[in-house]
């Protein structure tokens, strides 16, 4: 074909993708109230906008961070096709968005999509009435009372860990010490406890047993997600069909669906017979899952179906990604600072013996730990941005007047129906308006000055954003805090941590189901690291 066909076909294709463009931006233009005319980044690209921009960039938070602090605490984000996102860190406008979750700040279709494709209609999908009522069921499962009890289940997994970690050193050529790849034995750690915990499912994932939901895992972090498919995901708000693509990943999603619905489908069969045959109420299942289904069948208020209850596999991936990548990064930080680690160890070890639920809930018994903990999740937040969609028009009060597009100042805006909003929780977590000039520095001894002033007008868990907020707010909280707590207790106590290469060694970000971190050239999202049996 000449170069003259060619050129005419590219250009052809441009101008229908342009037209496309147009005629989605026509089809899509928002009802009612126009949302306030925001200020922003000027686009990079008349078709993509920021979409593919914001997939390479290597930390776009950096950025929303310098936005904020050029257009204000509400500034807007053009997008592939004409979409537009509205980024908020005004701390009374976060406010107001979490607050208002259940009646107008709602998932995307799209991320809907996903969750029902991958997990079905639990909590994590579920809006509005729906949503209250699988929350109401699922609440006592996650109280002071039941994590309490649970404990036990995140020191078993952390000591039988110990176990193979010291079978393996006593077996190396250095006797005290060996290489090993700390994320993998991380993810192993979070998912017997959940699986225990949550389910009553041991996967027995530590003694190296391989089953299809860790293969499926598995398979999801050693593929690098290809800029095609983050591209899907980003466009897919406008076009949902494209999430049914059979890319890799999404076959290796469908089946990891299949083999968690089959675990929960089982262990509610069991749950109903343990009940049926009378088994008295001591030895009943005392997971997660069993104590919604004995909630379910002592009050009818709560009474979920089948689906539903069996859709809350989602507590599975929950539970287990964000925590086994929060351990990581705190091994990570510890590994770059010998100074913290030995500090943390030295509380550790003067406190003696593993600390019950009550001291590793309290800030004064460990407060080292404490402050590692909270610093890693200030630093590392699992997910690094929600978007919300506005289900009708809004007025969002500001806590900072900020000044328009057309260059009037305002102190609140408006939101039209149908408007994207995000939070960008890693860019607020990091942010040096909030956290001050050593904002992007790991240092827990922030946690022992005062919080600064405009720190405190953050919500959140500990005025950060990492667990979300509103009645939206991580479910699992607690149970992450107790079992981040006590295996890092468990780790720092009876290990060294370095990396072999030095505390200067880079660390990169591998996206997964979330971003994991990774040592810079492994392949996959691997941590190798000296552990020094002490
Ligand atoms: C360090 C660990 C964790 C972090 C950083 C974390 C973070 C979050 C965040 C940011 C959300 C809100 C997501 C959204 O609405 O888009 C969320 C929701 C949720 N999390 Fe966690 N999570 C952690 C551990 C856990 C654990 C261990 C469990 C369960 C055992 C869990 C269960 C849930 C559930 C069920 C929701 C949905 C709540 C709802 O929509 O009402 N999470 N989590």
């Amino acid at each position: 074909m000449s170069s003259a066909n060619l050129g005419l076909r590219g250009f052809l294709l441009l101008l229908a993708i342009w037209l496309c463009t147009k005629l989605v931006a026509y089809l899509f233009r928002p009802a009612g109230v126009p949302t306030t005319k925001l200020r922003g980044p000027p686009s990079p690209s008349r078709i993509l906008g920021f979409t593919r921009y914001a997939m390479q960039a290597a930390d776009i938070s950096v950025e929303y961070e310098q936005w904020a602090a050029l257009y204000g605490g509400v500034f807007e984000i053009p997008l592939a096709f004409g979409m537009k996102q509205v980024m908020l860190s005004d701390p009374k406008a976060l406010n107001h968005c979490y607050n208002t979750e259940r009646s107008i700040y709602v998932r995307t279709e799209s991320e809907r999509q996903v969750i029902s494709a991958m997990f079905g209609r639990g909590v994590l999908w579920a809006e509005g009435e729906m949503h209250k009522r699988q929350r109401k069921a699922l609440t006592p499962a996650f109280s002071n009372a039941a994590i309490r009890k649970l404990t036990s289940v995140f020191y078993d997994s952390a000591y039988k860990l110990k176990s193979f970690w010291d079978e393996t050193i006593e077996s190396s050529s250095d006797a005290d010490s060996t290489v090993i790849e700390v994320q993998e034995w991380m993810n192993r750690v979070a998912l017997d406890s959940i699986g225990i915990a949550g389910f009553s499912h041991d996967f027995h994932y530590i003694d190296g047993k391989e089953s299809p939901v860790t293969a499926a895992f598995h398979a999801l972090e050693l593929t690098d997600t290809s800029l095609l498919t983050k591209m899907i995901f980003a466009v897919a708000i406008l076009f949902p069909f494209l999430q049914k693509i059979p890319t890799e990943r999404m076959r290796t999603f469908w089946r990891l669906r299949k083999d968690l619905a089959t675990i929960a489908g089982q262990l509610l069969e069991h749950t109903r017979r343990e009940k049926e045959n009378g088994i008295a109420e001591e030895h009943r299942d005392k997971s997660i899952i069993g104590l919604l289904i004995k909630a379910e069948l002592t009050d009818a208020e709560l009474y979920m179906t089948q689906e539903e209850v069996v859709a809350q596999n989602v507590l599975l991936l929950a539970g287990y990604e964000t925590t086994s990548v929060s351990l990581t990064w705190a091994l990570v930080e510890l590994s770059r600072h010998p100074e913290m680690q030995q500090k943390l160890r030295e509380e550790l070890t003067k406190f003696g013996g593993d600390p019950t639920w009550d001291q590793l809930s309290s800030t004064s018994d460990l407060p080292y730990l404490d402050s590692i903990v909270l610093e890693t999740l200030r630093m590392h937040p699992a997910l690094k941005k929600t978007p919300r969609l506005a289900s009708q028009d809004d007025v969002i009060p500001l806590s900072t007047p900020i000044v328009t597009a057309t260059g009037e100042t305002v102190s609140s805006i408006t939101v039209a129906k149908g408007t994207v909003i995000v939070e960008p929780i890693r860019a607020i977590n990091r942010s040096e308006a909030f956290w001050g000039p050593d904002a992007k520095e790991f240092n827990p001894e922030r946690w022992f000055r005062d919080i600064p002033l405009a720190t405190r007008e953050l919500q959140g868990y500990r005025h950060l954003l990492t667990f979300h907020d509103g009645p939206r707010t991580c479910l699992g909280k607690g149970f992450a805090l107790a079992e981040f707590k006590a295996v890092l207790s468990v780790l720092i106590r009876n290990y060294a941590f370095e990396f072999p290469r030095g505390p200067d060694t880079k660390i990169e970000e591998h996206t997964a189901i979330i971003d994991r971190p990774k040592v810079a050239g492994e392949k996959g999202a691997k941590v190798p690291l000296r552990v020094r049996r002490l």
